[in-house]
């Protein structure tokens, strides 16, 4: 058995493209310091909308093995090797936009049972026993159903990991010390779309996405952590380029196959939601977490 590394982070995402958009560069740089980086993907993204012309003919489980390639890609730019699909490879489909009949389809993401699918979950956290983990807030970051119930699981699969009454089959109970929702904090948010005000005339893109149309923007005082990841913005931005049916990259902005450009955050932000907070403004997820030897703790910053 292979040693277990003393940093461990897990995410919790929904569709293959999340993971590199919110954490490409939190990923690249806590990999290269020798953490393990553990990805959960709850969906394969069956239903996205594809932007080449020629992969268009992709939908349904075809595109999802199509992403799912594309996922692997993306992680070995960002040197992340444990990348799981929750309940295994299709078991929950791609959901579609809020509001969709797509939505009711009883195999899909939204119609899961919340705890059935945090048990999938906790076999996960028990194995890998994280002192970390990230996801996304109780709207997804921005109202996909995918998203909410990513949030869900998650939240839930903490609570049930540490119980030791739950699911004893799936190994001895584990707490994991510090959870972290995806973050941007406002001003950052407004300062680089006035940037992209002023590129946008030299980019691929013809119109401008807006700060409401980037998850998880919140007032700067919620946001608790600051991972600079400038030093891997050219991974995050090669595991973004990676998920090519869904997204385009003319660094240092992106868009989405709605074609609305928005910046690529290398810097990435976070809200500590459960556990101890390491200070005004953390700068390591793992900061304050006892019998971890963290590389540097925290600044008296703003984001
Ligand atoms: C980033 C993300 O969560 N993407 C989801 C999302 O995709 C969007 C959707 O297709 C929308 O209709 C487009 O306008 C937008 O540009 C897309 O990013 O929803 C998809 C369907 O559930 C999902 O597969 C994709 O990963
Ligand atoms: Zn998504």
């Amino acid at each position: 058995m292979t040693e277990r590394a003393a940093r461990r982070l897990m995410l919790v995402h929904a569709h293959p493209d999340d993971e590199s958009i919110n954490n490409g560069a939190t990923m690249a740089r806590y990999a290269a310091e020798g953490a393990q980086v553990t990805l959960v993907t709850c969906t394969l993204g069956e239903r996205g909308e594809v932007i080449p012309a020629g992969l268009r003919h992709l939908s349904g489980a075809a595109l999802g093995a199509h992403r799912r390639q594309e996922l692997d890609a993306a992680m070995r730019e960002l040197g992340v090797e444990d990348v799981r699909l929750l309940g295994g490879a299709g078991r929950y489909q791609d959901s579609g936009m809020m509001g969709l009949p797509d939505n009711d389809d009883p195999g899909c993401l939204w119609q899961a049972d919340v705890d059935q699918a945090a048990e999938h979950l906790v076999a996960v956290i028990r194995e890998v026993r994280p002192q970390v983990l990230v996801t996304y807030d109780d709207n997804g970051g921005y109202g996909h159903p995918d998203h909410i119930q990513a949030h869900r699981i998650a939240m839930r699969a903490v609570d049930l990991a540490a119980d030791p009454a739950v699911r004893p089959d799936l190994g001895g109970p584990w707490r994991i010390a510090k959870v972290y929702w995806n973050r941007v904090p406002r001003s950052v948010a407004e300062a680089a779309f006035a940037r992209l005000e002023d590129d946008l005339p030299e980019l691929p893109f013809d119109t401008p996405a807006t700060v409401g149309d980037v998850p998880g923007v919140v007032d700067d005082e919620r946001v608790t952590t600051r991972i600079d990841g400038t030093a891997y913005a050219a991974a995050k931005a090669a595991a973004m380029r990676a998920h090519a049916t869904q997204i385009e990259v003319a660094e240092p902005y992106f868009a989405l196959s709605n074609k609305l450009a928005q910046p690529v955050f290398t810097t990435e932000y976070y809200e500590l939601v459960r556990g101890e907070r390491a200070g005004e403004m953390e700068t390591d997820l793992f900061a304050g977490i006892a019998g971890i030897a963290g590389t540097e703790g925290t600044e008296e910053v703003a984001p």
